[in-house]
């Protein structure tokens, strides 16, 4: 599963709501602004206007009953999200409780209007009270608190909520400690619940703390009410000491029991306020900076682009956590040690059984594909998969029950590598062999109502067995988490790549059209279409230097095709038309991602992109399908390259190319083959440099076996293209390679014709570029230089 809008396991309905056509445009949450806004203005009680902060919440601007009733009467809300390096979003939004389809809504809203589009990995999933109880839904968000603290999936820090604390309520320090302790208690780890932390962030603070906080809450609305108009002038604690015992928060009666200052815990220490100077984190990352400063200054911050923050998330120390048992942590997956305490013969005996997978029936088509792909690409040393992982767990034809020391005992769980809505993935090794593995941690109360599409993800992916796509190897079920054990795959997923890199070469991209091209061959043949084809559903494998494969993997929209399909889902940037006109669709609609995969990569930009993320924009410009290559980011791309994009973007599936067509498509086979005579050269070189051989005979032999290969494959039969002109053209790239020429990586690629949409502007340069690490971020021509630019429909891309 995957970042942006990640919905599946649902209803027929629901599951499709990684995005929803359906759903009504959310009119009345309005932001105050384009950009996060400063505190609203009020005026004091002396009728002078002044900035003022967050009125605490036991201290509402309107009564619950009264926001309930009032649906039609908007109010200002508050809502800060804490980032990561101690950084802050915050916005303030206008809300009317009538206009707030639903609650899955409300989230996707507060997300985009704080930055964080839909899609986004760090997007808004959760949303808690200044006092840490987590708003379940729209009656509780309206409530009649002003302020809220949004979370994405990620466990967030208790500095960060500190930090969001002091911005809320600047003046009122025994509030803050006293919201702090409630953030602390949820946030606390619980050894013996330590599953849960594999699903978030919410175990600290169990069920019935959170009942009693919102007791208090609620008895402190309901007293409050009374006195609002003189609260919102007065610090909490102050006020609060007007009012009955009985009403009073912990921290006050513990204010009035020690009759000290709050106290906050040693390791928040260091980020008060000293001499007027807070403390900070360093940021790591030079581009960030920018963030801070402006924050310093209090000017609401420009949305970082998502380079920048896939950046910064990839500085994030590597999280190392036992989920299962809360001990410490574990070090880095590796192979079994000598004298390890477990054997297969002890796990074994656990109800998870250890055996070879059974033979996989081939059919005959696949034959013919396999056959087809292994003359087509086969690429030394890195097609395999890894002999350790064949040897896999029987899958369980039932859904018996194991205990978490059971998983425990026959695995030994690592970091997290990934994390989607349902799923925290962490790297993990079999106990037994050391075999190292990636276990899907899915909470199953999130999955409630939606276990079916869980089913027909294991069932289908259970089923499939090729180089390209992700092994699942077993599942095991516990009473509230499934473990799905899958290959690993090391590399991460091509999202954080496209965010580090920007954009790839023709060869890095045509290999990766050619992997993907494989996989989605394999399950066509099948008639399995995936659906939710997109960068972050593709895994990097690192072969040589430079040259990356990927994996297939998130099966959770992928069905079995038999007919024409009506269903509307998939992931706004990559959804097909046919998909949007609702005249029933197939495998098609994977090829079309593809295209708009391909595009990506060699633009660092989408194809279709609305200027202001606009869903209903986005969609008709899909359906339109005018492709266009902007210049100059499209100027050295090669004509054949476009060609293909072309092809694949093809509004009408019946004239689309397919996953085989692709596959054998000129410019495909040729790229690959370059990516091959590099490997083959590293190889080579690796060889040289382990055997001492000579190396200029090593590298000739290595070249004239690349070169032989490709002449073979072009050999090739069958190749039907659609695209004839695509066909027969020879690519000049091809020609380079046969000669045995290196290409050097930086040098410019073949210069194509300049072929401009209706908004390209002649004589445009590239925009200064921010250098971090690869550091190539296209600068949106249109933005000053110094603002960051999203790419890829990670943001703002170039109009
Ligand atoms: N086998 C694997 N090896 C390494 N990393 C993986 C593996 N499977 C998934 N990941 C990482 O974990 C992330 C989340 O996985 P996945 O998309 O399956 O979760 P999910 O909860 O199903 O997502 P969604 O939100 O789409 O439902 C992936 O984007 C990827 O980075």
């Amino acid at each position: 599963m995957t970042s942006s809008q990640r919905g599946q396991y649902g209803c027929e309905a629901a599951r499709n709501a990684k995005w929803r056509t359906a759903a009504p445009p959310a009119p009345l949450l309005k932001r105050t602004g384009g950009a996060p806004q400063p505190w609203p203005i009020q005026p004091n009680p002396a009728g002078q206007v002044h900035r003022s902060h967050i009125h605490p919440p036991h201290l509402p601007l309107f009564h619950s009953r009264h926001a309930e009733e009032s649906a039609e009467r908007p109010h200002l809300v508050t809502i800060v999200r804490p980032c990561s390096q101690n950084t802050l979003r915050k916005v303030t939004v206008l809300l009317n409780r009538r206009g707030v389809v639903s609650f899955e809504q409300l989230l996707l809203d507060i997300s985009e209007a704080l930055g964080f589009p839909r899609w986004h990995r760090s997007r808004v999933t959760r949303l808690y009270t200044t006092h840490a109880r987590e708003v379940k839904g729209v009656c509780d968000f309206f409530r009649g608190e002003v302020a809220f603290l949004a979370l994405g999936r990620a466990r967030p820090e208790l500095s960060g909520v500190q930090e969001a604390l002091e911005e809320l309520f600047p003046d009122h320090s025994h509030y803050r400690a006293e919201a702090l302790r409630a953030w602390e208690k949820r946030l606390r780890p619980v050894p013996d619940k330590a599953a849960k932390a594999d699903s978030g962030y919410s175990e600290g603070t169990d069920s019935s703390e959170t009942n009693q906080e919102t007791q208090k809450d609620t008895n402190t609305h309901v007293k409050n009410h009374v006195n609002t108009h003189t609260h919102t002038t007065q610090p909490p604690h102050r006020i609060d000491t007007h009012q009955p015992e009985n009403y009073k928060s912990d921290a006050q009666k513990c204010h009035k029991k020690s009759r000290k200052p709050a106290h906050l815990p040693n390791h928040l220490q260091r980020l008060r306020v000293r001499g007027g100077v807070r403390e900070r984190k360093p940021s790591v990352i030079g581009p960030f900076k920018h963030e801070d400063s402006l924050r310093e200054a209090d000017i609401p911050s420009p949305t970082l682009c998502e380079n920048c923050l896939a950046r910064r998330f990839k500085h994030q120390e590597a999280e190392r956590i036992n989920p299962l048992s809360g001990k410490a942590p574990l070090p880095p997956v590796s192979r079994k040690q000598k004298g390890s305490s477990y054997t297969e013969e002890e796990v074994r005996k656990l109800d998870i059984h250890i055996s070879p997978p059974p033979p996989q029936p081939i059919s005959r088509e696949e034959e013919k594909s396999v056959a087809q792909l292994e003359l087509s690409n086969p690429l030394p040393d890195v097609e395999q998969v890894p002999k350790d992982t064949q040897q896999t767990f029987d899958l369980p034809s039932d859904d018996r029950e194991v205990t978490q020391a059971d998983i425990e005992r026959c695995y030994e769980i690592g970091r997290v590598v990934g994390d989607g809505n349902f799923a925290v993935v962490r790297e993990c090794c079999r106990r037994d062999n050391g075999q190292p593995l990636a276990m899907k941690v899915i909470e199953r109360s999130k999955l409630i109502g939606r276990e079916h599409m869980m089913q027909n993800e294991l069932s289908l992916l259970g089923s499939l067995c090729h180089p390209r796509i992700v092994r699942l190897f077993a599942h095991h079920h516990t009473q509230t988490h499934s473990y799905l054990v899958m290959e690993l795959v090391s590399g991460g997923d091509l999202f954080e790549a496209i965010n580090e890199r920007g954009k790839f070469s023709e060869e890095e991209a045509g290999l990766m059209v050619s992997d993907v091209s494989e996989a989605l061959n394999y399950i066509h043949c099948k008639s399995i279409v995936h659906r939710d084809l997109k960068p972050e559903n593709l895994l990097i494998e690192h072969i040589a230097a430079g040259i990356c494969r990927l994996k297939l993997g998130d099966f959770g929209l992928a069905m079995v095709v038999t007919e024409p399909v009506f269903t509307i889902c998939g992931t706004p940037t990559y959804v097909a038309p046919e998909i949007l006109y609702e005249t029933g669709y197939g495998v098609a609609v994977d090829v079309w991602a593809l295209g708009v995969i391909l595009y990506v990569l060699l633009s660092g930009f989408p194809p279709f992109r609305s200027r202001d993320r606009n869903q209903e924009e986005l969609f008709q410009l899909i359906k339109q399908g005018q492709l266009h290559f902007l210049s100059p980011y499209w100027d050295p791309i090669s004509e054949e390259a476009k060609g293909l994009v072309r092809a694949l973007l093809q509004p009408d599936p019946t004239v689309r190319l397919t996953a085989e067509q692709t596959l054998l498509h000129p410019w495909v086979k040729a790229m690959a083959s370059i990516c091959r005579q590099r490997a083959l050269t590293d190889k080579a070189q690796r060889n040289t440099a382990d055997t001492g051989a000579e190396p200029d005979r090593v590298h000739r032999q290595a070249q004239s076996s690349a070169a032989e290969t490709v002449t073979d494959k072009d050999k090739t039969p069958g190749h039907t293209s659609r695209e004839g002109e695509i066909t027969h053209r020879e690519p000049s790239r091809q020609t380079e390679m046969n000669t045995g020429r290196e290409q050097d990586e930086d040098e410019p690629l073949q210069q194509g014709s300049k072929e401009t949409g209706t908004e390209d502007t002649p004589g445009q340069q590239r925009p200064e570029c921010t250098s971090v690490d690869s550091g190539r971020e296209i600068q949106d021509p249109g933005s000053p230089a110094s603002q960051c630019v999203e790419l890829n429909q990670l943001g703002d891309p170039p109009r």
